[in-house]
């Protein structure tokens, strides 16, 4: 599936396409159901537009990260719902200096050509976010494309979102952000070299940094692991945070794998959370965080051999 980093200069055969309009970080049934219009006003074929960087990230650069899904991550997911292409709009001062029209005519009619836009009943486009869907739909009957625009989808009762699913990684409740997700969360990054403490107690941790992707709750989780790709996910039990008890630094996501003895720097390490444990905390000596290590693992092994995807 291409993925274009511009709306300009697109080869024919990617234009005029039926397009889902939107952010689609960390895909929801909010997201899904703008999908499906989408496809159901392309007969089946559509495509998905979104924003690099999300233009949260241009506005507030200074934000704590948010990020639910790296780019790589949403493509996947828009990829298995059956897009055609993912057009990556840059979003610069450029775009955010366009009104709603100026949006309308330069990105969506001369660069993707669309044939159909659907979006969520909330979106809100052009400088300062002046314009809405209803207004979607009227440039669109005055420029010649279709405009779906989809109502609120709940979530017991409130509307689903990257918000809600943002809050409950916060919250130390990834079962919570998983079954609005669809599926377990994922932190993901490639395995860096630490203070090789780890094998001396015992735990050899694959250290991950998580970057711009949003920073769970510190503390212990039950987790399931996957080096590089691999069909298998690990079992497994990690620490985010600073750890308080060697030396606070930098956040980091530690993941020690069970039954494990392999090389896995540079590798890309990916991490399902399962189950929050207990909170971080700063241990007075190593041999005291070391025994609350081992009963960690052993409770991580416990809730994994109960763990079911939450559904709703
Ligand atoms: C299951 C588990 C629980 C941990 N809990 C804590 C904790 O409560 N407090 C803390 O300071 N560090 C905690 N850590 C992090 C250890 O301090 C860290 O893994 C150790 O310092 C090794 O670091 P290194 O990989 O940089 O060598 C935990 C690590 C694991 C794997
Ligand atoms: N069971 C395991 N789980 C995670 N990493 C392991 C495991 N066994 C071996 N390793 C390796 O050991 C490294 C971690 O060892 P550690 O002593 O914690 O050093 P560091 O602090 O440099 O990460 C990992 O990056 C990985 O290459």
């Amino acid at each position: 599936m291409p993925v274009y980093a511009d709306f300009r200069g697109l080869p024919e055969r990617a234009r005029g396409a039926s397009i889902a309009l939107g952010n689609f970080d960390g895909l929801h049934s909010g997201h899904r159901a703008v999908i499906e219009a989408a496809r159901k006003a392309g007969q089946g074929r559509f495509s998905v537009a979104t924003f690099e960087p999300p233009p949260r990230a241009y506005f507030r650069p200074n934000d704590p990260p948010f990020r639910i899904f790296r780019p790589e991550r949403r493509n996947a997911c828009i990829l298995a719902e059956g897009a055609e292409a993912v057009f990556e709009l840059p979003f610069n001062g450029e775009m955010a200096a366009m009104t709603d029209e100026v949006f309308v005519r330069s990105v969506l009619v001369d660069g993707l050509g669309v044939s159909h836009v659907s979006v969520g009943f909330d979106f809100r486009f052009g400088r300062g976010r002046m314009g809405h869907a209803a207004r979607l739909a009227s440039l669109g009957r005055a420029l010649g494309f279709g405009v779906s625009i989809v109502e609120e989808v709940l979530e017991h009762g409130s509307k689903a979102s990257s918000t809600a699913i943002r809050q409950a990684l916060m919250a130390g409740e990834p079962e919570v952000a998983a079954e609005i997700l669809g599926d377990w969360w994922v932190a993901d990054g490639i395995v860096e070299a630490g203070e090789k403490n780890g094998r001396k107690f015992g735990f050899p941790t694959a250290n991950v940094p998580l970057n711009d992707l949003i920073h769970p709750r510190y503390g212990v989780y039950a987790v399931r692991a996957r080096i590089d790709g691999e069909s298998q996910w690990r079992d497994g039990v990690a620490n985010f945070g600073r750890t308080p008890t060697t030396g606070l630094r930098d956040p980091l996501l530690e993941t020690f794998i069970f039954d494990f003895d392999g090389d896995v720097y540079g590798k890309q390490l990916e991490v399902q959370l399962i189950a929050y444990l207990r909170p971080e905390l700063k241990f007075d000596d190593t041999d005291a965080m070391i025994a609350q290590m081992h009963k960690d693992a052993a409770l991580a092994k416990e809730r994994l051999e109960v763990a079911q995807l939450p559904t709703n």
